[in-house]
């Protein structure tokens, strides 16, 4: 492991409901980069997300997980948050009855810390969302989607951690929310945060300093973030087939 080295993924395999979800899939992500994650629907993303994070039921059969050096493999989700590794979901939870202002303090007050006023209208300045007017409404299904999505945001950027993996950050939010994620995620980058960042968006695989292409459940391919983009697009969508691309793959990588 070198110093920089802040999570280590080795040889993992996740299977859920007897089917192989990922396969013997490895992957480094280092301090301060940004490391996007691309590949068909359902090809693994999410459920990368979800073993990384250690939510229930998500327990690799094979392999291990390294942050910091540490094997954090078999640790509770809860640990591994207090650690520094947070999850900012494809489709944010609603709380009903919890305030934004309660929503946003939740985080830090787990880990026994406290969070100021000033530190609440910051976050959600940060990504857009004005505090006068969305501090004391309730964190349900009056907010919306994009408007979730962006407290949910405003929340790990209160947490200041060290790992954070965004899941679709940019699905359904607007152009003027976009510009801020993406600013978001350039200065995670600049504070030494590493980003593990799932998208389909290319504004979003701009911002990314390296990419991998995963296919049935493998990293396929990895490298410069637009060009995995190019070869995703060109050369595979007519495949389809999984078999086929990890051979394509297994040649260049
Ligand atoms: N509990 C489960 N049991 C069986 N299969 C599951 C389970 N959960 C997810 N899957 C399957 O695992 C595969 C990977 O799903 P995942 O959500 O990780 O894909 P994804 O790459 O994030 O897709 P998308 O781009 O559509 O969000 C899918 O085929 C999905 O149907």
């Amino acid at each position: 492991m070198t110093e920089n080295e802040l999570l280590q993924i080795k040889d993992l395999d996740l299977i859920l409901d007897d089917t192989v979800i990922l396969k013997d899939l490895s992957l480094t992500v280092n301090a301060g980069q940004v490391y996007a994650l691309i590949g068909p629907n359902g090809c693994g993303k999410s459920s990368l997300a979800y073993t990384l994070m250690g939510l229930d039921g998500y327990s690799p059969s094979n392999g291990e997980v390294l942050f910091k050096g540490e094997d954090i493999t078999d640790l509770a989700t809860q640990e591994r948050a207090q650690k520094g590794i947070t999850l900012a979901w494809q489709q944010p939870a609603r709380f009903e009855g919890v305030k934004v202002r309660k929503f946003l303090a939740l985080g830090l007050e787990s880990q026994g810390r406290e969070v100021t006023e000033q530190q609440l209208r910051w976050a959600l300045n940060e990504v857009a969302i004005n505090p006068d007017r969305y501090l004391d409404r309730e964190v349900d299904d009056t907010l919306s989607g994009g408007e979730r999505k962006r407290i949910e945001l405003a929340s790990i950027l209160l947490m200041d951690p060290d790992l954070v993996i965004l899941d679709e950050p940019d699905s359904g939010v607007d152009v003027i929310a976009l510009n801020n994620i993406s600013q978001v995620i350039n200065s995670f980058r600049a504070q030494g945060t590493g980003v593990v960042l799932i998208t389909h968006s290319d504004e979003m695989l701009d911002l990314a300093d390296t990419a991998a292409l995963v296919c049935g459940g493998n990293i396929v391919r990895r490298g410069q973030p637009q060009q995995i983009a190019a070869y995703f697009k060109d050369d595979c969508s007519p495949c389809g087939d999984n078999e086929c691309l990890v051979e394509v793959a297994a040649n260049d990588r």
